[in-house]
């Protein structure tokens, strides 16, 4: 089983990462997570924190002279804007004086050590208050910040290496659409296509929707708004049956829509065709099944489904089919044109905190859901093919392909 997690505030020290189950043997380095981490921070439409900060990444366990090493991987993403905030953020209580960072007089109206009490309507801000017992919505924001996405995409690409190595899959996204603009209808990014998605100014394979989305993006931001939109996963070259149809909790489809709803602001998923499969016809909405080897008789034939609507998953396993998975992003909450809230300290009418936001971070979401689908889809080879290194893996998926007597060749 594979087991990750997350530490670190938005403007702490830095951020951490563990990821524990993988085999030995992976191939990776740091160069190869730098640029990953440098893919999340893409897009138009951003806000100024991108520009001005740096991701500081260090491995500090799991990984030696650029391979993995079996044990938990641990990582570090340091934070370039630290010496800013280390009053703020402090983890103890009082400064090398002895003075509490709490005590009366210390705490200013202004600025970023202010309590911050006008809670943002769509983020975690009012409800972290409540949950938490805390009069400043400083710590719920900290925490609930995408911020930590740095820290998925980082071990995400560990995972993504995994899957390279073993079973050979290719693990992209685009961005299907931002407010109203949208891809044109099957617009699917072929295997290689990564780098030319992310040259696009917000990762969108359709060039025409994708200066649509861009002068969408430009026209919100001068009225003070925000957007969201949607963004697919794309992923080539898997075997069939990662997953199961046995238990509700081990369908792939399940925990692939978990973990791409446990994204800060993703408040939709869709499996392949999803909803629009909800409006067609069965006789239109599944994808039929044709012998393509010439052949005849039962001896070793190939398949292939003339179609991808399922999104290469039916009955919560891959079919061998590309897998395309969608998450919909909400606009980001913290609106320019700042929204009504109430003050907590005050009780009065108020106006919810604005300072400075990402204006649209779909582009950046995709990247982001991508890791997450690597690391869901690496549990599921590790799942079903064990070993205990990269070898063993590739061994034993070998053998499973070549046991198959019905093989399945992707949809061209
Ligand atoms: C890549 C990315 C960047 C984000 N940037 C911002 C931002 O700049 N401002 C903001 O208010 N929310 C931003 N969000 C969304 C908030 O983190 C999210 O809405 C908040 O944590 C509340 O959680 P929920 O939307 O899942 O309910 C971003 C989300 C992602 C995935
Ligand atoms: C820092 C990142 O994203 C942040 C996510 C975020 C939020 O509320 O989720 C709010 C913004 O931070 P701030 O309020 O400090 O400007 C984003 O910049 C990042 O993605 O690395």
């Amino acid at each position: 089983m594979l087991r990750w997690l997350t530490s670190g505030e938005s403007h702490g020290p830095a951020l951490a990462g563990i990821l524990e189950g993988l085999p030995a043997g992976v191939e990776v380095d740091s160069a190869q997570i730098r640029q990953a981490l440098a893919r999340r921070r893409l897009g138009h439409g951003r806000g100024a924190r991108m520009n001005f900060e740096q991701d500081e990444l260090e491995v500090i366990g799991g990984i030696r002279h650029g391979r993995t090493q079996g044990g938990p991987i641990a990582l570090r993403i340091g934070n370039s804007e630290w010496p800013r905030w280390q009053e703020v953020m402090a983890a103890d209580p009082a400064d090398a004086d002895g003075r509490r960072y709490d005590e009366p007089g210390r705490i200013p109206a202004r600025g970023r050590a202010a309590a911050l009490t006008r809670p943002r309507p769509g983020h975690a801000d009012l409800t972290g208050m409540q949950k938490y017992g805390f009069p400043d919505a400083r710590p719920v924001l900290e925490r609930a910040s995408a911020r930590e996405t740095a820290t998925r995409v980082a071990l995400g690409e560990v995972a993504r290496a995994f899957l390279a190595q073993t079973v050979g899959a290719e693990v992209l996204s685009h961005v299907v659409s931002i407010g109203t603009q949208a891809v044109a209808e099957g617009t699917v990014p072929a295997r290689g296509q990564r780098d030319a998605v992310d040259a696009d100014p917000v990762r969108c394979a359709d060039p025409e929707a994708s200066a649509r989305m861009v002068a969408e993006i430009d026209t919100a931001h001068g009225e003070g708004d925000t957007l969201g939109g949607v963004v697919e996963v794309v992923v080539h070259d898997l075997p069939p049956g990662l997953g199961s149809y046995v238990h509700w909790d081990r369908k792939l489809d399940a925990r692939l829509a978990a973990a791409l709803m446990g994204i800060q602001a993703i408040k939709g998923v869709e499996v392949g065709d999803g909803f629009e499969t909800a409006r067609r016809r069965g006789s239109q909405a599944h994808d039929e099944i044709e012998r393509v080897d010439g052949g005849e008789g039962t001896e070793g034939f190939t398949v292939r489904r003339r179609t991808d609507r399922a999104g290469g998953l039916e009955g919560g396993m891959t079919n061998g089919e590309v897998l395309r998975v969608r998450a919909a992003m909400k606009p980001i909450s913290t609106v320019p044109r700042a929204l009504d809230t109430v003050d907590t300290a005050s009780g009065g009418a108020a106006q919810a905190i604005a300072q400075r936001s990402d204006v649209c971070a779909v582009p950046a979401a995709g990247v982001v859901a991508e890791a997450m689908v690597a690391l869901v889809l690496a549990d599921a080879v590790v799942e079903k093919f064990g070993g205990d290194n990269v070898e063993q893996v590739r061994a034993n998926v070998r053998s499973y392909l070549d046991s198959l007597e019905v093989k399945v060749a992707p949809t061209p």
